[in-house]
């Protein structure tokens, strides 16, 4: 069995999305997602012109083999441009070997762990009027867990407050929007929303918040601390994870359950965190780790210290991202939770998929593979268009992270 044909699809319904497309001459062909937030053309270029150029030709049973030699035979390991590459490449060869099996990838992933996997949803509003609101409305829709966003009294944007309801997505413009950013507005506010949302729904459903990377390990601390009374489910992004060390003084301060991960891309990132327990849930996706083959080894070490799975899936990952860690999640021992962040009606139509959401859980579907496909008609209608994520200042104009 050889590998005849591979090509990136960079498409834009809505939002840009790069997808991997390999075909086998047995006819069968599997498909990846790439998509990097505001960094798109990169990955594609990395593909295009470096990666499937080596990858004709091969075998695609040899799923670990291909993995090594792009790893290891770049010479330049990690990143997320390489790992996103990786990634594409490694689910749709996942995706190949399902099909051939005639299986969904969960069976041959080890078979299904759960009969559903349990997702939350995005409630943000301008106001806590609004995210209460909102809150109530995701409530409604049967979602049992929900990370709540407000907009903050002082600062005239905050993170994850968007202008529709249902499809919020913040690279929105040909060059970053600048925001603003204060720490001390924020502190001050947060503990109001959980305050007034427990107050409102009671303590049955599970709620999240992510700070989005915008505290200091003290001021997550004291963050933390305040919200104990809220029983969150987790607390996001609470400081940027560069350094894994940070975690520990959070630890010191707060039983509060802490998430991160969304922008890491090999188990190096997360080693000391999770070897040290200084987390209890980690985002990295399947796109952003190299695919299931890398992810799987940062799911298992996290399985040794009990720390479960909480993989990133807002609407910058694409229905194959989404639609491939259904498979995983529905297979991974210690499965917490997944994001989920609804796509539009254009995205759904040019990724055809067999997952759907019914009683605050998502599931795989039974399709052999995992299940998504890209319609390339439907794709060719929407041209790539320049879109990047907003910058953040504090009041003083210092360059702070959005
Ligand atoms: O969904 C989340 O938790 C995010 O933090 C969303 C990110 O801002 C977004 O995916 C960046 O592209
Ligand atoms: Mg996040």
């Amino acid at each position: 069995m050889r590998i005849d044909a591979a090509k990136v699809i960079v498409t834009c319904p809505g939002r840009n999305f790069v997808t991997v497309k390999i075909m086998t001459d047995q006819g069968v062909h599997g498909v990846g997602d790439a998509t990097l937030n505001g960094r798109e053309l990169s990955v594609a270029s990395y593909l295009q012109d470096h990666l499937l150029p080596c990858l004709i030709g091969r075998d695609p049973r040899r799923i670990e083999d291909i993995w090594q030699y792009f790893y290891r035979g770049a010479y330049w390991r990690r990143g997320p441009v390489t790992m996103s590459a990786i990634a594409a490449i490694d689910m749709a060869l996942w995706d190949i070997k399902a099909k051939m099996a005639n299986m969904p990838l969960y069976d041959l992933l080890g078979g299904k762990s759960r009969e559903g996997v349990m997702v939350y949803g995005h409630a943000n509003g301008a106001d806590i009027e609004q995210t209460i609101d909102e809150v109530g409305r995701y409530i409604s829709l049967g979602y049992r867990a929900i990370r709540a966003q407000s907009g903050i009294p002082g600062l005239a944007a905050a993170y994850g407050v968007g202008r529709g309801k249902d499809y919020y997505e913040p690279a929105d413009a040909a060059l970053p929007t600048e925001t603003v950013w204060d720490t001390a507005k924020y502190l001050n506010f947060v503990p109001k929303l959980f305050d007034k949302l427990r107050d409102r729904y009671g303590f049955e459903h599970h709620l999240l918040h992510d700070v989005h990377h915008r505290l200091r390990p003290i001021e997550a601390g004291r963050l933390g601390k305040m919200l104990e009374p809220y029983g969150l489910f987790w607390l996001e992004d609470a400081t940027p994870a560069e350094n894994q060390e940070a975690f520990r003084l959070i630890r010191q301060h707060t039983t509060i359950p802490l998430a991160v991960g969304e922008v890491f891309n090999t188990v190096w990132d997360c080693k000391d965190l999770i070897q040290n327990q200084l987390i209890d849930y980690i985002r990295t996706p399947v796109v952003r780790a190299g695919g299931i083959t890398h992810l799987r080894r940062i799911a298992d070490l996290a399985a040794l210290y009990q720390v479960q799975t909480g993989f990133h899936g807002a609407t910058d990952l694409s229905p194959v991202t989404m639609g491939t860690a259904l498979h995983f999640d529905s297979w991974v021992p210690n499965f917490g939770i997944q994001e989920y962040m609804r796509h539009t009606p254009e995205t759904d139509a040019v990724f055809p998929h067999a997952y759907h959401f019914a009683d605050g859980y998502l599931h795989p579907g039974d399709a052999i593979g995992h299940g998504v496909d890209i319609d390339e008609a439907e794709a060719a209608k929407y041209p790539y268009k320049p879109a990047y994520l907003p910058v953040a200042r504090l009041e003083d104009g210092t360059m702070f992270n959005w």
